[in-house]
């Protein structure tokens, strides 16, 4: 008997677009449940697992990591329709398009991935495609808040020139498998997949089924280099610049002098200390 397929709709995602997109799809795919707000994904998801199958998270980034969550520890599989704003973890896996994800879920071929774990305060979590702490986490606070009208690149590119005229680096002490990194950050990177923000290919060379993270540190540096440097971040070609740092670990945590706020799958979930740690083959994927 085939597997059946619920999907999970964000109607909020890709500023409002999402509903239209994947209404059309309806009768084609399974019944969709639609979400209300932050942290419905997850709860729909978890009872959709319940039956197996493939639960579809349908929306951005921020709905596949909360369907994700949902389905951790259970049979069912995740498949993407990105219908997000910046759809990043699609394209790391190369499901960025909506006819090829549609393909790959009537093919039902399916891989494991990684997940991360991580741990700020009091709060926990996973996150699927990159978490993190700093200057980044700022910029993505902003966007959520108020530059959301713009489209994908320009209001990334708005956020990060807003922010950075008040950002101060942090002194910075991370431990990676054990070993001590002491030095300045403006932000640090903790990597599942490749890119955030609609394409900034931040960690080029993470791998979503390696059994590791990778951690990228942009050290302290003056704005005007800053500015300079930024646009590389689009090919990954950043991680040739001195002041940035590439390291694999299976766990990694972070300490910031003054406490820097920690992202989650582009969420701010809280400030440092923070510590993440990769969940190796934590469930399956639909790739094409
Ligand atoms: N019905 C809803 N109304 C408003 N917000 C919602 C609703 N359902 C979920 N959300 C929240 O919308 C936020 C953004 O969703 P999501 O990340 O999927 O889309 P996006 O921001 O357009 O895409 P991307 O993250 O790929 O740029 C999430 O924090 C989610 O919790």
């Amino acid at each position: 008997m085939t597997r059946p397929i619920s999907v999970i709709l964000n109607p909020a995602a890709g500023r409002g677009q999402a509903a239209k997109l994947v209404r059309e799809l309806v009768g084609r795919l399974g019944p969709i449940l639609e979400t209300s707000g932050p942290g419905d994904a997850e709860r729909l998801a978890r009872r959709a697992a319940d039956d197996g199958g493939i639960v579809v998270a349908a929306g951005g980034d921020g709905t596949v990591g909360e369907v994700a969550a949902g389905i951790y520890g259970s049979d069912a599989t995740l498949a993407i329709l990105p219908v997000g704003t910046g759809n990043d973890f699609a394209r790391t896996l190369g499901v960025a398009s909506l006819p090829v994800a549609l393909a790959a879920i009537d093919q039902r071929t399916a891989k494991p991935i990684d997940l991360i774990r991580w741990r700020c305060g009091d709060a926990g979590g996973l996150a699927i495609n990159i978490a993190g702490c700093g200057f980044d986490a700022l910029v993505a606070e902003r966007i959520n808040k108020g530059f959301r009208y713009l489209r994908g690149t320009s209001a990334y590119i708005a956020a990060v020139l807003t922010t950075l005229r008040s950002y101060r680096p942090a002194a910075l002490t991370v431990i990676v498998d054990g070993e001590t990194i002491e030095t300045t950050v403006m932000l640090c990177a903790v990597a599942n997949a490749k890119s955030y923000g609609g394409g900034m290919l931040v960690a080029p060379n993470a791998e979503v089924d390696d059994g590791e993270l990778d951690l990228v540190v942009v050290e302290g540096i003056g704005k005007v280099e800053f500015l300079r440097a930024f646009p590389s971040v689009f090919k990954g070609a950043h991680l040739t610049h001195p002041r940035v740092r590439s390291i694999r670990g299976r766990s990694i945590s972070i300490h910031a002098e003054p406490p820097l706020p920690v992202l989650s799958d582009g969420e701010l979930v809280g400030v440092t200390p923070a510590e993440f740690e990769v969940i190796h083959n934590a469930l399956k994927v639909v790739v094409p």
